[in-house]
């Protein structure tokens, strides 16, 4: 099957934003040209977004490569419970048992996706919304 979207978040890569050519060193960004597809998901609770690319050269043709982190994943683990990780899950399926161990990737841990989206308007266009259905993530 032909890949819809690869998106890779850390790389560097020989450009021409504006007038100078430079070196951009993605470390937790995409690529957004004029109408470059992309990926920005945004937790395992949380929609993820396909985006097109603005090409805003202010930006280096960049966009944030998902909604990033709220909490360290030392203050996670001691402000969440397993309790509230089945809470903020409610309507997306996962192992329950794992409950605990994913204290520090909950949703509370990441930022509101919307309003990152909402944030980065100006970099990338929200093509389509994916609600999760199910999560599943290896120890
Ligand atoms: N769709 C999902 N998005 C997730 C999940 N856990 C985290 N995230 C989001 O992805 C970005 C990038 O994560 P990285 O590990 O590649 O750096 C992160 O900032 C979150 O917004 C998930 O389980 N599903
Ligand atoms: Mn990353």
């Amino acid at each position: 099957m032909d890949t819809w979207i690869s998106c890779h978040h850390n790389f560097v890569r020989r450009e021409q934003p504006g007038d100078e050519w430079l070196y951009v060193h993605r470390k937790g960004a995409v690529s957004a040209r004029a109408d470059e597809p992309g990926i920005v998901p945004g937790s395992m609770g949380a929609p993820s977004y396909h985006t097109c690319g603005r090409g805003e050269a202010r930006g280096l043709c960049s966009s944030a490569h998902g909604a990033g982190r709220q909490l360290s994943r030392g203050e996670a683990r001691r402000q969440i419970r397993a309790g509230d990780v089945v809470a903020q899950m409610d309507g997306v399926w996962f192992d329950h048992r794992a409950a605990d161990a994913l204290r520090d990737e909950a949703p509370a841990a990441y930022k509101d996706i919307g309003a990152v989206m909402r944030a980065q308007r100006e970099l990338t266009r929200v093509v389509r919304r994916l609600r999760p259905l199910l999560n599943f993530k290896g120890a």
